[in-house]
């Protein structure tokens, strides 16, 4: 299935539009100028990515067990959608019902700002432009949390969030996801629930909210996209009460052969 493009997610975009392939790009950073700016914190000399791990590998070679039923790699879904979509409440709710872990890669960023690093700061100070932290520390942290659980199911929420996240994703966890949901909400309702939400975020401001629709629009679509031709989205109508939504997602998990 091939996601229906902007016209369906309102019209805030289009006051202040920004073509996927010009204007200025510089709120659309995903990795580039960041890169740079931190290189000495990124290439301080550590340990490169290590291949998958045996533990990562026990769950990641074929959903289907390859060997007997020790190298099951978990049933992974993306969560996608906007910001303020309803990833978060509606991933709650899938953990809960559906025994999956939920990984949300913005808590997993949030955890690291609290632990007041040098990284910390840099992924606080990407956070509130609303850009996109380097790939290298966010699928790190994402490779980590999957490694700690033994969850057969993982819901992966947030990520990836431009297709070189995905890039980076694949080639150190050698896995991709088996489903990605997204969640599909026009910007109105996006913003007037990220304003309402009330949890002291530093990026819940009408500014970085702007910034953050700018590279969910430019940056994040195409990822959907990607996935799409791959037969893996299923998009979910993210308007309506959370019980409406869940509806909807009940639909598609009571489906499931995991
Ligand atoms: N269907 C809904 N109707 C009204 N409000 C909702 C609905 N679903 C979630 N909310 C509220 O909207 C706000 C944003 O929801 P949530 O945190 O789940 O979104 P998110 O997609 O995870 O956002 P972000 O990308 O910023 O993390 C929260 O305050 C939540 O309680
Ligand atoms: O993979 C990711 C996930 C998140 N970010 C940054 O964090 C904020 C908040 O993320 P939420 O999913 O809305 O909690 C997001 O705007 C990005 O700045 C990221 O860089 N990469
Ligand atoms: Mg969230």
């Amino acid at each position: 299935m091939v996601v229906e493009k902007k016209k369906k997610r309102g019209k805030s975009e289009a006051a202040d539009p920004q073509p996927r392939g010009g204007g200025s790009r510089d709120h659309l950073l995903c990795d580039t100028m960041w890169r740079r700016r931190v290189g000495a914190l990124l290439l301080r000399p550590r340990s490169p990515l290590p291949p998958p791990s045996s533990t990562l590998r026990r769950h990641l070679p074929d959903h289907q067990g390859s060997d007997g039923g020790n190298s099951r790699k978990p049933f992974i879904a993306f969560v996608l959608g906007g910001p303020g979509s309803g990833k978060g409440t509606q991933c709650a709710r899938i953990a809960s019902d559906y025994g999956f872990a939920h990984l949300s890669a913005g808590d997993l960023l949030r955890n690291e700002i609290s632990s007041g690093t040098e990284k910390g700061e840099l992924i606080l100070d990407i956070i509130k432009q609303g850009k996109i932290v380097p790939s290298e520390i966010t699928v790190e942290l994402i490779r980590k949390a999957m490694e700690s659980t033994d969850a057969k199911r993982v819901l992966i929420d947030g990520f990836p969030r431009c297709e070189e996240n995905r890039i980076a994703f694949e080639r150190i966890t050698g896995t991709e996801p088996d489903l990605v949901v997204f969640f599909d909400c026009p910007e109105d309702e996006m913003v007037k629930r990220l304003l309402g939400r009330n949890q002291g975020r530093v990026d819940d401001n009408i500014e970085t909210i702007k910034k953050r629709l700018k590279v969910f629009e430019s940056l994040n679509i195409p990822v959907i996209d990607y996935y799409s031709s791959r037969g893996k989205v299923h998009k979910i109508n993210a308007t309506g009460t959370e019980q409406e939504i869940f509806g909807a997602v009940r639909k598609l998990f009571s489906s499931l052969r995991f």
